[in-house]
């Protein structure tokens, strides 16, 4: 619909890029841009030579569960606004609209469940991986599959998240693409390594600053430079680039209030709720108050993060209303900053410094929740006598490890084509899905048994990676759209690879049918379709192995759980109440949750009592 409306009267030339003809980049850009790096330096070497000196794992990987919400919120704000998300809203919002803004919406339910749902459980059972959960509700395997599937989506994402960004800046300010790609990467391999959670959490609240700084200092200039704030409302409505809601049904429509504001919901549980990075840092707040606290100060700061990114869209669009922008979808931002801030030194470095926040804040969140994961699920169990000294030790070296693999990702990314490379992206999405359908299949029905839980978790990737990687091989997503409606070369347009979020760009000139229809699901409806499909096969493969457990679960047992560590001595996954008080002692011991409660709570010991048993 765009496509008339924003047809120039007089054609005018496009904004082509010319890569022999790259913007300049001043020293003072580099300077601003190494200050981010040196300051994250810093934040680690602080935490690595203060407070306990980062020798126990509860300080490494915990931050000695003594967080207040402020830091939190931040951080669990800056773990998934990669820099992905950074230049590729702006670009969405410039191509199509301002419907994606819409997932605002999702954000209310998405952070609500997490912080009365998920945080009570996993708060209460003083875990510190969130799969120790899955172990203590289902089994060892259950637990196993979980982490190595965390893992599995965690390497990918994280090589891609430090890949995206350098390439883009390199296409646009040939800013050496390696350079920068190995800057970010050891930098934050060193902070993370030698200050542990505690350097994740502060460089987050730190660099998410700087995020928020560089994209308002952004819109400031473009709102100036474009004729004030009236001109560009004036644009924005000639351009019809305000959308209103957007109600069609169609779950192949990518971007609609339904797709949005309901799949979003799904997807905002999929990271906010089960995922280890964020889980991780409700658990290291000081309270279960603060855990929740900081769960509802992520909503008005997701929400400025949003708007900002979606008023940078708009701005650009004003900017570029008569001489479309034809570039790359990730080099868009980058150009527009480039463009526009030529004649400022310094402004362009600190929007770069914006980016490349987005980025260290999402890898750093990485590797410390693969290095907890690791050790807590993988290497733990099966070396008891570890001594407090070995495990931390190890704890750093798998920090530094998956940092170092975090290099091999973004060359890997390198080699990759167009098509691998934006299902890398959308693996993330992909892989969230089955992980929140596996805790949901635990904490909700009472009545799912492990077995269940395995094959349940089995067909939610099944189904996810078909829908996923049908989309991309068919090409019905990803496709054209874009840049199209400006009039830009059919050349630009097979060129646009990594869209923003991993969307799934719907060609609606032909309408799919069949198994086609289904390969052009919404992205936005992926964490809900494989989530649903988990619990529903879940549940029917219980129902037929039978073998029912005598547990009887319901969320207030959940909410409750604290009146029912009294009672029952020990917390039980979700509050486990059964029938029968030696079947649950029976459960709880061979599951070793009392151990478990024992030796890493010192609250916990006052009523938690394994003699009583
Ligand atoms: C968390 C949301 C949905 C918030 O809008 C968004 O930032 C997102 O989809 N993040 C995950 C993908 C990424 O930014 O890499
Ligand atoms: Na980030």
């Amino acid at each position: 619909p765009y496509a008339t409306e924003t047809s120039p009267p007089h054609p005018s030339p496009s904004h082509l890029m010319d890569p022999l003809e790259r913007m300049h980049f001043t020293t003072i850009d580099y300077v601003i841009f190494a200050l981010l790096l040196v300051a994250s330096m810093g934040i680690g070497l602080y935490y690595a030579l203060s407070g306990g000196r980062q020798r126990t794992t509860q300080e490494f990987l915990l931050a000695d569960r003594s967080m207040s919400c402020l830091p939190v919120s931040l951080s669990l704000i800056a773990t998934f606004q990669s820099a992905v998300a950074i230049v590729g809203v702006p670009a969405e919002i410039y191509t199509h609209g301002t419907q994606y803004w819409f997932i605002g919406c999702a954000y209310i339910l998405g952070l609500l469940i997490p912080a009365h749902v998920f945080i009570p459980v996993f708060y209460r059972l003083h875990l510190t991986s969130a799969y120790q959960y899955l172990e203590l509700r289902f089994s060892k395997p259950v637990r196993i599959c979980g982490t190595l599937t965390f893992i599995f989506q965690t390497v990918i994402y994280m090589g891609v998240c430090v890949y995206t960004p350098a390439l883009a800046l390199n296409a646009v300010t040939g800013f050496d693409l390696w350079g920068a790609v190995l800057a970010t990467g050891l930098v934050c391999t060193l902070y993370t390594t030698l200050g542990g959670l505690k350097a994740v959490i502060w460089t987050d609240v730190f660099q998410t600053i700087v995020m928020f700084a560089g994209q308002l200092a952004v819109i400031v200039v473009g709102v100036q430079q474009t004729g004030g704030l009236a001109e560009v409302w004036r644009k924005v409505w000639e351009g019809n680039r305000i959308s209103g809601i957007d109600l069609n049904p169609d779950p192949t429509e990518r971007y609609t209030f339904w797709t949005l504001g309901v799949g979003g919901i799904f997807l905002m549980l999929s990271l906010y709720g089960v995922n280890q990075a964020q889980v991780q840092r409700y658990l290291s707040s000081k309270t279960e108050r603060e855990a929740i606290m900081s769960c509802y100060m992520v909503f008005p700061s997701l929400q400025v993060a949003l708007a900002l990114s979606c008023v940078m869209g708009l701005v650009m669009f004003a900017r570029y209303l008569h001489q479309p922008l034809c570039v790359l979808y990730p080099q868009m931002v980058l150009y527009f900053v480039m463009d526009m801030l030529q004649d400022l030194p310094g402004l362009s470095g600190l929007f770069i410094a914006c980016v490349f926040s987005a980025a260290l804040s999402t890898i750093s969140s990485a590797f410390n929740s693969l290095a907890t994961v690791t050790l807590e699920d993988l290497i733990k169990p099966h070396c008891s006598a570890m001594t407090e000294a070995r495990a931390t030790l190890l704890s750093k070296g798998l920090a530094c490890s998956y940092g170092l693999m975090c290099l091999a990702m973004a060359y890997l990314t390198h080699l990759m084509s167009d098509s691998v490379l934006q299902a890398a992206f959308k693996i993330f999405g992909m892989v969230g899905g089955p992980l929140l359908g596996i805790f949901c299949l635990g904490m909700f029905f009472p009545w799912a048994n492990s077995t269940g839980a395995l094959v349940g978790l089995g067909s939610g990737l099944v189904m996810a990676f078909w829908v996923g990687i049908g989309s991309i091989v068919t090409r019905t997503s990803g496709g054209p759209a874009a840049v199209s409606h400006f009039n830009c070369t059919a050349v630009q347009l097979s060129e646009n690879i990594t869209t923003a979020i991993g969307t799934a760009l719907n060609s609606t000139a032909v309408q799919p049918m069949g198994l086609q229809r289904f390969y052009s699901l919404s992205f936005m409806w992926y964490s809900a379709l494989s989530s649903f499909t988990v619990v529903i096969t879940g549940l029917i493969v219980s129902f037929l192995t039978g073998r029912g457990e005598l547990l009887i679960i319901t969320i207030e047992d959940a909410i409750r759980a604290d009146n029912l560590k009294q009672n029952l001595c020990c917390a039980t996954p979700l509050g486990h109440r059964v029938s029968q008080q030696s079947t649950w002692a029976h459960h709880t011991q061979s599951s070793g949750l009392c151990s478990l409660v024992e030796t890493t709570s010192k609250s916990n010991k006052t009523f938690c009592n394994k003699n009583k048993y």
